[in-house]
């Protein structure tokens, strides 16, 4: 009997897109497989006029999944990495991180080529606090609003005129077919992205062995290495999807290496570190220590 396996995924077009990836990688692995998608509804995509650090709360756009998972609804959920909180419920796990795509941050606009070139008291769009932050540091005299949505509304709330500039990740805008938007790549050593950028992860009941092993062929050990280091810096600065904190590993023939960052969306200050390792958790954590070392406990309220 062939087997079905439903994924749960939310309904904008990147999550689509990411979920259509998987479901592809996985009846290219499976070809008996049968794999049917389930787009559902999250809270984070439904409350659009507040900044999803004022809705607070982890796992925003995780919940709902997670429910039609336990209810038996879906086998698993894929979501981007950078959004799913650092702690996962209990009693579910990451059976595959897929290879990352491009981590960096975008500096789109239609009238200006990077942040350094905007005029004085230019109105920059992003809800984030980590872009807000650097931004800042690079520029005290931008002028930063809010902007929510999925990719296609902020796209589209910039060709309206409301901004000079946004920011969004590189990832989604090449996945989505907008790579000609991108007017600049925002990197290291100005610029970091967020832990996990670029990360497709599926997630699944952790006592679902069939479906856990359904994704062996999906993941990919070089990524996961990565984001693992840049998830536990986060997760020893108490961070999410939410905070000031940017993180970015990269693996060559020496090993790893983490770059992190902690700032303020206040005032821009920004304390930064970085070092080389093994062991992506114990770097992840002395990382964060040299970080909390500098102040970064004041910058995030510890
Ligand atoms: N927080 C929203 C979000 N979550 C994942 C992506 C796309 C990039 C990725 O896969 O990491 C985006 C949009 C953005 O930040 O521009």
């Amino acid at each position: 009997m062939t087997r079905i396996l439903r994924i749960a995924t939310r309904k904008s077009p990147l999550a689509l897109w990411q979920s259509e990836h998987v479901a592809a990688a996985l009846r290219a692995a499976h070809p008996d497989l049968q794999v049917e998608l389930v787009p559902m509804s999250t809270r984070g995509d439904e409350v659009l006029d507040r900044s999803l650090a004022a809705i607070g709360g982890k796992g925003l756009f995780l919940k709902e999944l997670e429910l039609a998972m336990q209810r038996g609804d879906a086998d698993c959920a894929v979501h981007s990495l950078k959004d799913v909180p650092m702690e996962l419920e209990p009693g579910f796990a990451l059976p595959a991180i897929l290879a990352r795509a491009d981590y960096a941050d975008a500096f789109i606009s239609n009238t200006h080529d990077g942040i350094q070139s905007l005029p004085e008291g230019a109105v920059v769009g992003t809800s984030s606090l980590r872009r807000q932050a650097q931004l800042r540091a690079l520029r005290p005299d931008l002028r930063l609003r809010d902007l929510r949505g999925n990719v296609n509304t902020r796209l589209a709330k910039l060709d309206a005129g409301d901004y000079d500039a946004i920011v969004l990740a590189c990832a989604g805008l090449q996945r989505l077919g907008f790579e000609a938007r991108i007017r600049r790549r925002l990197v290291a050593p100005d610029w970091l992205p967020a832990p996990a950028q670029g990360a497709v992860a599926v997630e699944c009941r952790d006592d679902d062995p069939a479906t856990t092993s359904l994704f062996a062929a999906l993941d990919h050990a070089e990524t996961r290495r990565c984001v693992e280091a840049e998830r536990a810096m986060n997760r020893a600065l108490h961070g999410s999807c939410h905070v000031p904190v940017a993180a970015l590993a990269t693996l060559d023939g020496t090993g790893l290496r983490l770059d992190g960052l902690v700032g303020s969306a206040a005032d821009g200050r920004l304390v930064r570190a970085g070092a080389q390792g093994d062991a992506p958790d114990a770097l992840g954590r002395q990382v964060a220590a040299q970080l909390l070392e500098q102040g970064a406990g004041d910058l995030l309220g510890l």
